[in-house]
């Protein structure tokens, strides 16, 4: 008996220098939570730039997934002036991940973007962002402690109020959730196209989709590849995306039959 393929989803990776090679990589948790929590089979995309083809790539998968990162994104890429404080930069994956972004929107391929990725996915469409966010007023600070454990840094730590009525309202069921956060940077401008799902307590923006999008297209500022094996929130993230994942490849073979 034959058993149906899982589908595949198109990963963001990281450029990086060492043992005197460069890598292009992506964190396990994200890989091991595209194949536990959205049941697809994770696909690395290098982060070679104008030298993909991102039509052939959109067309061999049926979800991309924006993975979160050290790097941020160039601040020349939202009209902003670089410092020292915006670094460290991943040029090399800006110039993958933004395109790809677009293109993914463009064509309707879902989309999951989580913490640099939904930074990625607002300057992608236009948005600015804040650095250093824990330095303005009223703001609470979004970083990870500082320890050697994952765990610890990953740890659940404040809630989101999720807008009445949003695509993440309806994945949740509940009007606010408990997440992590790992992050210095956020959203300033939103993107014209971009609805806001939720937010922290201090206003910081946590949770955007995109508006009349042809599929399901949402970026979170949280971590739920982390917990997404214990932590029901993180996992109903992950289980909707590999949902919409699944419909996707179901429309291309009804589209591939009727052809
Ligand atoms: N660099 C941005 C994006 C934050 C992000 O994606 N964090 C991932 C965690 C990486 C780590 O520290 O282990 C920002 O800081 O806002």
């Amino acid at each position: 008996m034959s058993h149906p393929s899982k589908p595949l989803v198109a990963v963001t990776s990281d450029v990086r220098v060492f043992e005197n090679y460069t890598w292009h990589a992506a964190p396990d948790q994200y890989l091991t939570a595209a194949i536990e929590g959205a049941e697809v089979t994770p696909l690395m995309v290098p982060s070679y730039g104008d030298a993909l083809d991102l039509d052939a790539i959109l067309g061999a998968v049926d979800g991309v997934l924006v993975t979160g990162s050290k790097s941020n994104v160039h601040p020349s890429l939202y009209g902003a002036e670089p410092t020292e404080a915006h670094e460290p930069f991943d040029p090399a994956r800006d110039a993958t991940s933004l395109p790809l972004i677009r293109h993914a929107i463009e064509l309707g391929v879902p989309l999951l973007a989580i913490c640099r990725g939904i930074q990625e996915l607002n300057v992608a469409l236009g948005g600015t962002l804040a650095t250093e966010i824990q330095e303005l007023a009223d703001r609470i600070d979004h970083r990870a402690p500082e320890s050697e454990s994952q765990a610890e840094r990953f740890a659940i730590r404040h809630p989101v109020r999720i807008k009445p009525g949003s695509c993440l309202a309806s994945i949740m069921e509940a009007d606010a959730v408990q997440v992590n956060s790992v992050h210095r940077q956020a959203i300033d401008n939103p993107a014209p196209r971009l609805e806001i799902e939720a937010t922290a307590e201090d206003g910081t923006i946590e949770a955007v989709s995109v508006k009349a999008a042809k599929s399901f297209a949402v970026g979170v500022q949280w971590h739920p590849e982390y917990w997404v094996r214990t932590d029901s929130a993180s996992r109903k993230v992950f289980a909707a995306f590999g949902d919409a994942v699944r419909a996707h490849k179901a429309a291309r073979a009804r589209l591939a039959a009727a052809e």
